[in-house]
């Protein structure tokens, strides 16, 4: 039997769920002068993919560590309490035992990095996932438009954290972004933060809602200053969600925000990611901007409800031996 486990990187982790992120006093110093070319940002993530390959037991081994920062999401009108029950099942036991036997990890204990539900199906995540550590994600403030005041925003934080969320998605409102209005999306998303309390923050931006790469850097900036502990592209209900270029766009931000302050802050691309393929583009990129920190699921998650099926298909055909020749990356 191949044991194909490599360095940390398919080890378990545990969620550092103390560590919050401070902010900054509002100073439009640190993004004013942010002016971001479109063409260079998309030749940079048209490099990714493909350049070299890896043996195919590091493959197996990024898959395993792609699904432990997945945070497994229902965001459906028809959700039932059955079906988050599944899901929590799924997040628990996310694959077969006997693929994991074969990849040498049935006492990893692996798990997805949290559920993502809405506010009303907490109860029965919270039922499903009892005895567990696997965090409860929960999309708040009028998900996924933001089109509420800000007073029943913070009044539907504060009731999911008190149904037991330990993470809470918030959507911004996208006007502050479209009219400049820094000020007040700051002030906005400060208060959020407050109503989380100790539940960790990701900052939905909607960036496919979002004209340039420009507005979304500072968008970025705003929401880190404010005291957001991730940052998140997208609600996966916009018709453009999730993309690698803009990702980059905000892992610069991530990383501009850690050399000015120290702090670490996670980034969550979400939407329309469906492949294992994909996943690995995302993860390479992650390494080569952010670096091998950022590598765990207390400061990287995908927000998807389909990716896992695919990692799942991914890895049998790796322990059956179908596993296709073109299927590398080149992070190893
Ligand atoms: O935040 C997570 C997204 O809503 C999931 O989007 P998806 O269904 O396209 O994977």
């Amino acid at each position: 039997m191949t044991k194909v486990m490599e360095k940390n990187h398919t080890q378990p982790v545990q969620l550092h769920t103390e560590e919050r992120n401070p902010g900054l006093p509002f100073n439009t110093k640190y993004f004013d002068a942010i002016n971001i070319n479109r063409s260079a940002i998309e030749r940079r993530v048209s490099t990714l993919g493909g350049r070299r390959s890896v043996k195919k037991e590091f493959q197996a081994a990024w898959l395993l560590k792609a699904i432990s920062m997945i945070d497994l999401t229902t965001l459906a009108g028809d959700d039932t309490r059955g079906n988050v029950m599944r899901l929590c099942e799924k997040a628990k036991n996310p694959v077969r035992a006997d693929i994991l036997q074969i990849l040498g990890m049935e006492n990893a204990n692996l798990t997805t990095g949290a559920v993502c539900v809405y506010h009303n199906l907490i109860p029965f995540a919270k039922e499903a996932l009892k005895g567990t550590s696997i965090p409860i994600a929960a999309v708040s403030t009028g998900f996924p438009a933001g089109k509420i005041s800000l007073e029943d925003k913070i009044t539907e934080i504060k009731k999911s954290v008190a149904a037991g969320a330990t993470e809470i998605d918030i959507v911004i409102s996208r006007d502050l972004v479209l009219e400049s209005k820094w000020k007040e999306l700051y002030d906005e998303i400060k208060l959020c933060r407050q109503a989380c309390g100790d539940a960790h923050m990701k900052t939905i931006l909607a960036t496919g809602e979002i004209p340039t790469y420009t507005k979304v850097a500072k968008a970025s900036w705003v929401a880190m200053m404010a005291g957001s502990d991730f940052i998140k592209t997208s609600t996966g209900k916009e018709s453009v969600n999730a993309t690698l270029a803009v990702s980059l766009v905000m892992m610069r931000c991530i990383r501009d925000y850690y050399e000015l302050t120290g702090v670490k802050i996670g980034y969550k691309p979400a939407g329309g990611i469906q492949k294992a393929k994909q996943a690995l583009d995302y993860l390479i990129l992650l390494k080569e901007e952010l670096g091998d920190d950022w590598l765990t699921p207390d400061l990287f998650r995908f927000g998807a409800s389909s990716l896992l099926g695919d990692i799942e298909r991914q890895l049998e055909h790796f322990v059956t031996g179908r596993y296709s020749a073109g299927f590398r990356h080149p992070m190893a």
